[in-house]
């Protein structure tokens, strides 16, 4: 029996995510012929879905990594957008596309995506795996998105309770919570 089995129950398995992965990286691939494309990863929640989606895509590209954190391991954000790992290069004229692993409240989403346009980049558009829009607090469009969900705190595959269960291969939710 898995670590997680008796903690986590599946709200959207393996399968069904590479699927989606797979679809998401065929329309990124058109989009994106003939430019070239800088992948921001948005740490640490994004890192599984970042990894997958950029081995769908069948473009030259670049990798990035941003840090941000406001959860602090709890259930609710703190409201306070922090950058934890700033990216290794300048943006200015880069084609950017952000890749998050959920959009909740849009908080971290808006943040970012005002720092990164201060930093005068060709484009920005977003990925994101998953939205939880019952959420939302500001409004964030979504350029490429996997899955909306209902109003669950959800873990797996990057997503953490506690900085645990990033490691479960699927989309879960906590039993009890
Ligand atoms: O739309 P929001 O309500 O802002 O929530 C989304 C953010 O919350 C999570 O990050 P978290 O702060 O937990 O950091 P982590 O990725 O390092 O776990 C997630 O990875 C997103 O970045
Ligand atoms: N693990 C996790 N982090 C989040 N950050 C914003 N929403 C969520 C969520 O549902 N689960």
């Amino acid at each position: 029996m898995a670590f997680y089995e008796k903690d986590v129950g599946t709200l959207i398995d393996e399968a069904k995510l590479q699927a989606r992965i797979r679809e998401l990286g065929a329309e990124i691939t058109r989009d994106y012929q003939g430019k070239e494309l800088t992948l921001v990863c948005v740490l640490k929640g994004s890192t599984f879905f970042a990894m997958d989606l950029a081995r769908n895509i069948d473009l030259p590209l670049t990798l990035e990594f941003l840090g941000v954190s406001s959860y602090q391991g709890g259930t609710e954000t703190t409201g306070e957008v922090r950058i934890t790992t700033d990216v290794s290069k300048p943006m200015a004229g880069k084609h950017l596309l952000v890749i998050e692993d959920i959009i909740d409240t849009g908080l971290t989403m808006g943040f970012l995506l005002e720092n990164l346009r201060a930093r005068h980049p060709a484009s920005v558009k977003v990925a994101s795996l998953l939205e939880k829009p019952s959420r939302a607090r500001t409004k964030v469009d979504i350029d490429y998105k996997g899955f909306v969900i209902d109003d669950v705190f959800v873990v797996g595959y990057g997503l953490d309770y506690a900085e645990k269960y990033r490691n479960v291969p699927f989309i879960g939710v906590m039993k009890g919570k």
